[in-house]
């Protein structure tokens, strides 16, 4: 794991895969920032978005975990922090090329469409692969609006 110290955050329709996901992370020694919500009563995601991405934005933690029923609506609302590159990560793959070539610092998972051992493999793909920089660097430079 690259990371030592993780947030995590989620709606009503992430819930369950967010109490899985933090049981694990602690389990490997990650400090983990749960920020909610913390049932499955509904909600509304940027409620728990925001938070999530000032958290990453100001510093308290490198990555973090945004999960929805889709994934879309959690991701759509992170990205709108000019500190943010949220990436839906829906198969390893996926989420290896967030971080290898996006420098991608929010997950961005959709609950209702994984199991959660194969929401654990992304995770962990995720939270292993570092940015490979170059060509990659500079378009990552280019994504902000001026
Ligand atoms: O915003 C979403 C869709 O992009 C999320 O998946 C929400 O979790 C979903 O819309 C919640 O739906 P619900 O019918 O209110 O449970």
């Amino acid at each position: 794991m690259l990371f030592k110290k993780i947030a995590i955050g989620s709606d009503h329709a992430g819930f369950t895969l967010k109490t899985f996901l933090k049981e694990e992370m602690l389990k490997k020694g990650i400090e983990v920032l749960d920020l909610g919500t913390n049932s499955d009563d509904s909600t509304d995601y940027p409620d728990y978005a925001h938070p999530l991405a000032n958290a990453v934005e100001n510093g308290d933690c490198e990555v973090a975990i945004a999960i929805c029923g889709s994934g879309n609506g959690i991701n759509m609302t992170v990205n709108k922090h000019q500190g943010i590159r949220s990436a839906v990560c829906w198969n390893t793959e996926i989420a290896y090329l967030a971080r290898l070539h996006n420098n991608a610092n929010i997950c961005a998972l959709p609950g209702r469409f994984l199991k959660q051992q194969e929401a654990l493999k992304i995770v962990n793909a995720f939270f292993t692969t570092g940015f490979e920089g170059g060509r990659h660097k500079r378009r990552v430079e280019k994504i902000p609006v001026k």
